[in-house]
């Protein structure tokens, strides 16, 4: 028997930069970008680094004749429908690709200077050839200080990123995306502009050094969203979110700051069936053990997110909770993503203090309860409800369990609130894995059943 085959036609996106042999910026950063979002990655190497987490210790630029063979060879073959640059290293390689824009579609200009470590990747008398490049470009993605070189302008806050990107879309670029990780302050603010309207995407800002290899992230992110056929405005808020979850749970390699996280949505995505089987374990663990003792009135939520979740959709609970019956505990319905909202919320409120954090469960807060967390082995946080924001009280738990982390001596096993006590408070049990939480609901029901 011969089986058919059965080829797919992803969108093809062609990177122009250089190769970081440290695998967290360049064209290793761009071609793994491109496939997590579902493009086919092609590439034009202009220069070769010798490069890790500490810095760049070399650069070979390719000759001129090479780079262009290899962008032509692309183009010729393959219909791409959509390019982004990054390092180009001169002014000669910078004519190049200008030279070609006219078959390069969707092109993303990322106009790299500068590495994080702080090493020059752009000859100094290279920058004023942008110009050339930045008039054919769908967008251009500086950061704040390779805008401030590219326009004279000084940017520092949100008002000169909007200035920036006008006088850009002024050099003939059809938008700018001016990027605000470099401009200090809690909240990042990234300025779209284009000739008709400009927006502003906002994000807390992630407390890392690690972020190596974000701007070509990001760029080569918009650049395969837009080969995608998703308009500017999409494809540069779907790309600030993919880079926010990449720096956030960035990758912990070499001796200096990490890179960020490239694959994190691919892995997330992975994730989700683990997850919820996990949750299910948990689910019948608890009826095995008839946990009735610990079952609150309203019924207890079981709840697991995927290890990079930063939404209630990517957390995996009991539909309908587990109720207390005549025989033992039951789940009224199955495990789905998206089942809990509180228990969700209060996860997610957890991990921003505490990543680590996956899996939870809530139980009744009784005396006995409270006696037997203390043999849980780990800490045992609270919160004090008078501390609690007027905006955050729509959301009580999850501010509560947040604020609890948040001030706790180690990672909490168990999260104590007393609002309402007798009808709302109750214990949060949390934990790392589901084994483990299964255990810990175990050892406090062993210790309190006998009583209830
Ligand atoms: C080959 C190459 N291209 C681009 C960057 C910029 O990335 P970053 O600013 O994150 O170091 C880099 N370091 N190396």
């Amino acid at each position: 028997m011969t089986r058919a085959d059965g080829p797919v036609t992803p969108p093809v996106v062609l990177t122009v930069a250089g190769s970081d042999s440290g695998g967290g910026a360049g064209i290793q950063a761009d071609l793994k970008t491109i496939e997590a979002c579902g493009g086919f990655g092609t590439s034009a190497i202009t220069s070769v680094t010798a490069q890790n987490t500490t810095g760049v210790q070399g650069q070979h630029l390719l000759p001129i004749a090479e780079i262009e063979a290899q962008i032509e060879a692309v183009i010729e073959d393959f219909d791409v429908a959509a390019v982004k640059t990054g390092m180009l290293a001169t002014s000669e390689v910078i004519e190049l690709v200008a030279d070609h824009a006219a078959v390069l579609p969707n092109l993303v200009v990322d106009p790299v200077m500068v590495a994080a470590s702080g090493d020059r990747l752009l000859a100094a008398e290279a920058e004023d050839a942008y110009e050339s490049l930045i008039a054919e470009a769908t967008v251009v993605t500086p950061n704040a200080d390779e805008a401030a070189v590219l326009t004279g302008r000084d940017v520092d806050d949100p008002a000169a990123a909007e200035q920036a990107g006008r006088d850009l879309v002024e050099m003939g670029a059809d938008s700018a995306l001016v990027k605000g990780g470099h401009v200090p302050g809690d909240t990042v603010v990234d300025t779209l502009v284009t000739e008709d309207e400009v927006t502003t995407f906002r994000h807390d800002r992630i407390d890392t050094e690690a972020t190596h290899g974000s701007g070509c992230t990001l760029s080569s992110a918009i650049a395969t969203q837009l080969a995608h056929g998703d308009d500017l405005s999409a494809a540069v808020g779907s790309g600030i979110d993919l880079l926010a979850s990449a720096v956030r749970y960035n990758v912990d390699v070499g001796e200096g700051p990490g890179a960020v996280h490239h694959l994190v949505r691919t892995r997330d995505d992975a994730a989700r069936h683990p997850t919820s089987e996990a949750v299910e374990r948990v689910v019948s663990a608890l009826v095995d053990a008839d946990v009735s003792a610990l079952v609150p009135e309203r019924g207890m939520t079981v709840a697991g997110t995927t290890p990079y979740a930063e939404t209630p959709d990517a957390v995996a609970a009991v539909e309908g909770r587990i109720t207390r019956t005549m025989d033992g505990v039951r789940p009224n319905r199955g495990v789905r993503f998206g089942a809990s909202t509180t228990v969700a919320r209060a996860l997610l409120a957890a991990r921003e203090h505490d990543p680590s954090l996956r899996f939870a469960i809530d139980c009744r807060l009784t005396d006995a309860v409270e006696d037997a967390l203390a043999s849980l082995g780990g800490a045992i946080a609270s919160y004090d409800p008078e501390e609690r924001p007027d905006g955050a009280s729509a959301d009580a738990i999850a501010w509560g369990t947040g604020r609890a982390v948040e001030t706790s001596d180690g990672t909490p096993a168990a999260v104590i609130g007393r609002e309402g006590v007798g009808v709302g408070g109750r214990v949060t049990l949390l934990a790392a894995d589901a084994d483990d939480l299964v255990s810990r609901v175990e050892t406090v029901h062993e210790a309190v059943k006998d009583g209830a």
